[in-house]
């Protein structure tokens, strides 16, 4: 037992439940319902899992020694590896991982794709689990950075799920991270109460705290400890480049008219940001922009979050997870006086929470796959069928936000064409977010604000102000024909051709461009 390990777990009786990760494989059997820590790549269990997949792959295992596994959103390259060994039966709520999205698309595990702030309780109401004869998790495995003298497990950088999946899990397997330096002070928990008896979420501002910092756990349920040694492996950000660089400064823009007219503070509101390279240079952007005294309330904070504090211009940020790369976290290390000031962890059921973002007023940011010129964006399954990440949590934020935005590249390269898919089409096959939700489109052509807008004149507003240059005419084409099919037959509240409405998507399945010769074109 390593001294460090000694000195991390303060709870003397869980030492001796001291085991290797090897010897908890014994413990699993296949089909069984398992949880981990954990949020988009970080503060998940690493050994045990890895001593798993060991014994799968050493035993030739495939699919016969495999789990139904919850994750408050995606894991690390330990779940990337479980999927191609076949481990996985079936998992939720999200996911990132090209094995893993392999393995959804392949059939071979059955995903669902659940609101983020949802999935905890929805699995502490048993509705995950209510198959089973005993309605619990048979295992958590969590990862700490400290035990308190108590026994709760104080959580590394991500809270996530873990409270609500402690509460309904039968036994737990807790990996002390001793690599990971030590977390404690930095989250607020919230344990889950269920109605009728839960009460309104306090929060009125972005530093509140209801002061827990620590997940409470009943010892008795802890079966094993392990120590665990393994950083957290977050692969570099994707930079900002011109085309994100552009959609940040029309946001910018158009935040800046919003306080003039008197719709914004001069210190806008709390915002929250997604995942990748937009969000990235929207972060940038506003670091480097005349806006003061911003806070944040999200679900991921990244990298350029350590630059936009260093600016001077972000007071506070909150969210459920902190997904730095090694060198952001060898930084935030060094500087984890100031940092641990001004930022919280929450679990995910309260940063997502829909009562708290819309009380809060929260400017909320999201990438999709595409946009319809009605304002229903797809997040999740291109050409309306293949997984990618799944709905995150973009959808607690766009549905609940003062402002709901969403930026997007107007245009992606495909294979044989730079401007080949048009974020902009007709008909979105797949929709995660409906036109009743959203404010804001926003590419590099240009931003257009849907507020208060109809249907048509939103198509109108979209096409100008997003749409590719090489799709504007075909997709005016598209409306035009839309408005004179739909006069005749009085539907002109959402016009479409039905028979048309896909065209742009089975063209770029067919011929791997979304540019028609015709609307014509026959399929
Ligand atoms: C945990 C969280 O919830 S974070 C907060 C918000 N979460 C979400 O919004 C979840 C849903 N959103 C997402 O997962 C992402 O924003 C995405 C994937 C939709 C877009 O993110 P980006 O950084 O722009 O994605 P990126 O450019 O890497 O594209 C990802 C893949 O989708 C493909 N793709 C994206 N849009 C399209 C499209 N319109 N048509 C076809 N393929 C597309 C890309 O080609 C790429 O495929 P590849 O991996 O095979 O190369």
């Amino acid at each position: 037992m390593s001294a460090l390990l000694k000195q991390r777990v303060r709870y003397a009786p869980y030492l001796a439940k001291l085991r290797s990760a090897e010897e908890c494989v014994e413990l699993f059997k296949h089909g069984q319902y398992l949880g981990w820590s954990g949020f988009t790549g970080v503060g998940a269990p690493k050994v045990v899992p890895q001593a798993l997949a060991d014994h799968v792959e050493k035993n030739n295992l495939q699919g016969k020694l495999a789990f139904n596994l919850f994750v408050g959103a995606s894991a690390g390259p330990e779940e990337s590896r479980w999927a191609d060994l076949d481990m996985l039966l079936r998992r939720s709520p999200h996911q990132v991982g090209k094995p893993i999205a392999k393995a959804i698309n392949d059939g071979r595990t059955m995903f669902f794709d659940k609101h983020l702030s949802m999935f905890p309780q929805d699995l502490t109401y048993g509705y995950y689990t209510k198959n089973k004869e005993n309605d619990l998790l048979d295992y958590t495995i969590i990862e700490a950075t400290a035990i308190t003298e108590d026994g709760s497990i104080v959580p590394g950088p991500a809270v996530g799920g873990s409270p609500e999946m402690i509460s309904v899990s039968d036994k737990i397997i807790i990996e002390v991270n001793t690599k990971t330096p030590s977390f404690e002070g930095i989250h607020d928990i919230d344990m889950p109460v269920n109605p009728p008896h839960r009460l309104p979420y306090p929060h009125t501002t972005t530093d509140y705290r209801v002061g827990r910092t620590s997940i409470p756990v009943d010892p008795s349920k802890v079966v094993a400890i392990v120590e665990s040694t393994q950083r957290d492996k977050v692969p570099a950000n994707t930079p900002s480049d011109a085309m994100s660089q552009q959609i940040g400064t029309h946001l910018i823009e158009f935040f800046e008219h919003e306080v003039k007219m008197g719709r914004l503070p001069a210190n806008l509101l709390p915002l929250q940001s997604g995942i990748g390279n937009i969000a990235n240079a929207v972060v940038e952007g506003l670091a480097e922009s005349n806006f003061k005294n911003l806070t944040v309330w999200t679900e991921v904070l990244q990298d350029s979050f350590l630059d936009f504090f260093d600016s001077g211009s972000l007071d506070f940020a909150t969210a459920t997870s902190i997904r730095l790369t090694e060198a952001g976290f060898d930084r935030f290390d060094k500087s984890w006086d100031e940092f641990s000031k001004k930022l919280c962890l929450r679990s995910q059921v309260v940063s997502n929470s829909p009562e708290i973002i819309r009380r809060l007023g929260v400017i909320a940011m999201n990438t999709p796959v595409e946009v319809d010129m009605y304002a229903h964006a797809n997040s999740t399954n291109v050409m309306g069928s293949r997984m990618l990440n799944g709905l995150g949590g973009s959808a607690d934020f766009l549905r609940n936000a003062k402002l709901s935005i969403m930026h997007t590249p107007s245009a992606r390269p495909s294979k044989i064409d730079p401007t080949g898919v048009s974020c902009i089409v007709p008909f979105a096959p797949h929709v995660d977010q409906t036109e009743h939700d959203l404010d804001v489109i926003v590419t590099e052509q240009g931003l257009a604000d849907l507020r208060g807008m109809s249907p048509r004149e939103r198509a109108v507003e979209i096409i100008d102000k997003c749409a590719h240059p090489d799709y504007k005419d075909q997709l005016r084409e598209y409306f035009d024909r839309a408005v004179f099919h739909a006069q005749k037959a009085k539907c002109m509240h959402e016009p479409h051709i039905l028979k048309d409405a896909l065209k742009m998507h089975l063209n770029f399945q067919e011929n791997g461009t979304m540019k028609l010769d015709s609307w014509d074109q026959k399929f």
